[in-house]
């Protein structure tokens, strides 16, 4: 009851308060109107309905005035009995905290709540399906956005965040809506900050103990020209992807010398730098090898989707700059945003990733010392020379269809039993690599005789399957996965196989064909009406109605280009089926490397 009265008290004083200083600011505006604008204000003064209005308004404005007031110096008061350390997203920092402050015990007096889904990770002995009840992801709250309180080493900390919201940009347009960065405050009272400083050390060592010995895959999302998604991941093992003979002993010391070799570039003043590009058919392991790679090499992999919308040359460099230590820059299907733009599909602000910015990107990463960049693509020749000139691309790698050596790896990869380890053993990169545990010998006998005879059958599919086939590891793969269970049936369902692979080729080719004949009918039109264009103009200048200017409208070079964008613009990844055809194998020169052949372009610093 006391309360009452006192906060009653507070409120009666707070609006006597506020009175004089309406009957002040009152006499001043006497004062200061001139006898016109006093005749308005007494005008309304003077009938009680507008007077009232003009009274509530002015009690209105006060209030907000005051209050202001007062919360400014509550503030400005209350940061001096407090210490506080704000991190931004964008800052690998801001994930770290937000993961520890996660782990916190939740207290009582919290909320508002956020909840994510986490599912528990990968472990390979796992059957996921195998008892129908099917696995549930595991459910972790965290404090929402707003102010909360958290204790640590039995200190009250605050810890605060704030929420998201979506701002336009001048243009107001719905496609450049920016994110607002998301922060996060932690404080605690008092002037000392050794607490808060303890609080992030722990935040970082626990998230690398987290990530050691895996892998972590970052990447980005629309609008954003930070790192803002990443993924921690058991790495993929090395030896699990198989590629020509050589190829991969040979791209794994090109890394390792040039990750050793700083001191040798600084002397010649040569950009610390290494850029591979890797090319071939869709599925034949670009992608996978290089997150084999990172995890082998104990680095993180940053991928760039350069074909995602809303993504520009600004984002890209400040992306490439801002990539986190020991990384391999990725840039995925290099080629398709630059295809997508010259078939005049992207839409102004949509996506404004450029050739030359690109280049620019690729020049100035100054961030960061030693980038490793790997660029993929599915079609090397629609890349511009000075995206692939030595210097930005190092190396150019061709990953070709399956050879003889990677028909028989995926074949043993997919068939042997666990016991004679399921991997290749003449792979030279699986040394020091764990051994599988000790079993029965009874056990192990059965075992022997079962993957003597898979290596039989391994032999008869190189038979049968050959380099000529154009066949994708990939489509290995999903074949010998089928088949994993009974090694017997592999042999006979060959035959379907490759006419299978033979039909969605000759599928994939038709309608490439169709594209193109399309967009030479579309090229045609477009000529035959800048034909008719440029004779109406003629005839004109020759009757003398109009005089002729230098000015070039002939937009050939663009017209062409956009043809040819036409027929690629369906992006059907058939290209290599064609240049296969007949040939049996790529077009492209392949050079020997240990008596295995695969293309490669490379530059010797
Ligand atoms: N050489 C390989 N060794 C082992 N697995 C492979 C190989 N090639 C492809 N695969 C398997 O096939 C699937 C697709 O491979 P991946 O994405 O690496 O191919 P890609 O060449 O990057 O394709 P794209 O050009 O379409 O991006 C993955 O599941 C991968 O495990």
């Amino acid at each position: 009851m006391d309360t009452l009265v006192t906060k009653a008290g507070e409120l009666l004083n707070s609006a006597a308060a506020v009175f004089d200083q309406i009957v002040v600011a009152g006499s001043r505006l006497e004062s200061t109107l001139s006898p016109a604008a006093m005749n308005v204000v007494k005008g309304i003064m003077g009938n009680d309905v507008l007077s009232a209005g003009f009274f509530l308004m002015i009690i209105g404005s006060s209030y907000t005035f005051f209050k202001d007031l007062i919360v400014g110096y509550y503030n400005e008061v209350q940061s001096w009995f407090y210490v506080s350390i704000i991190v931004q997203e964008g800052d690998q920092l801001y994930n770290w905290l937000s993961d520890w402050v996660a782990e916190r015990p939740l207290t009582k007096s919290i909320r508002h709540l956020s909840v994510k889904t986490v599912w528990a990770e990968n472990d390979e002995d796992m059957d996921y399906f195998d008892d129908g009840d099917e696995e549930r992801p595991k459910l972790v709250y965290a404090p929402g956005s707003g102010s909360h309180v958290l204790y640590h080493m039995g200190y009250k900390i605050s810890v605060s965040r704030d929420s998201p919201e979506q701002e336009s940009s001048e243009d107001d347009d719905m496609r450049n809506r920016i994110l607002k960065k998301q922060s996060i405050t932690i404080s605690t009272v008092g002037w000392d900050m050794s607490l808060l400083k303890m609080i992030v050390q722990d935040a970082m060592e626990k998230s690398y103990k987290k990530k050691a010995g895996k892998t972590t895959i970052y990447s980005t999302q629309p609008f954003d020209s930070y790192w803002s998604n990443s993924e921690t991941r058991a790495p993929r093992a090395f030896h699990s992807v198989i590629l020509a003979k050589g190829l991969k002993e040979e791209l794994l010391s090109d890394i390792t010398m040039f990750r050793k070799s700083a001191r040798w570039y600084h002397d010649r003043g040569i950009p610390y730098r290494r850029g591979y590009l890797l090319h071939g058919p869709p599925g034949t392991g670009k992608t996978s090898f290089i997150v084999a790679l990172a995890g082998h090499l104990r680095m993180n992999v940053c991928i760039v989707n350069l074909g995602i919308s809303g993504f520009n040359d600004k984002q890209l460099n400040q992306l490439l700059n801002s990539a986190p230590r020991n990384s391999i820059l990725l840039m995925e299907d290099v080629d398709a945003a630059l295809i997508k733009r010259k078939a005049g599909k992207v839409q102004e602000g949509e996506n404004n990733v450029t050739l030359s910015g690109i280049l620019n990107s690729l020049d100035g990463i100054t961030a960061q010392e030693g980038s490793v960049v790997f660029m993929t693509t599915n079609h090397i020749r629609k890349l511009a020379p000075a995206l692939i000139r030595p210097g930005r691309c190092d190396r150019k790698l061709l990953f070709d269809y399956a050879d003889e050596h990677q028909i028989r790896g995926m074949c043993l990869k997919f068939l042997l039993s666990r016991s004679a380890s399921g991997h290749l053993t003449t792979d030279p990169l699986r040394k020091g690599e764990t051994e599988p545990e000790e079993i029965d010998p009874k056990e192990q006998a059965r075992m022997d005789a079962y993957d003597a005879h898979v290596h039989e059958v391994a032999d008869q599919v190189c038979q049968k399957i050959t380099h000529k086939d154009s066949v994708t590891t990939a489509q290995l793969q999903a074949f010998f996965m089928l088949h994993r269970e009974s090694p017997d049936t592999i042999v006979e369902a060959i035959p379907g196989f490759l006419k299978e692979i033979a039909r969605e080729r000759a599928a994939l080719s038709s309608k490439k064909r169709l594209h193109r004949q399309r967009a030479e009918k579309l090229k045609a039109k477009r000529a035959a009406e800048q034909k008719k264009v440029k004779e109406a103009k003629e005839a004109k200048i020759a009757a003398g109605e109009i005089v002729e200017t230098s000015e070039e409208d002939d937009d050939e070079g663009e017209e062409e280009e956009e043809a040819k964008g036409a027929g690629s613009e369906s992006y059907l990844d058939s290209d290599y089926y064609e240049e296969s055809e007949g040939s049996g194998s790529s077009v492209l020169s392949a050079k020997k490397i240990n008596g295995a052949s695969y293309h490669d372009m490379s530059f010797e610093p």
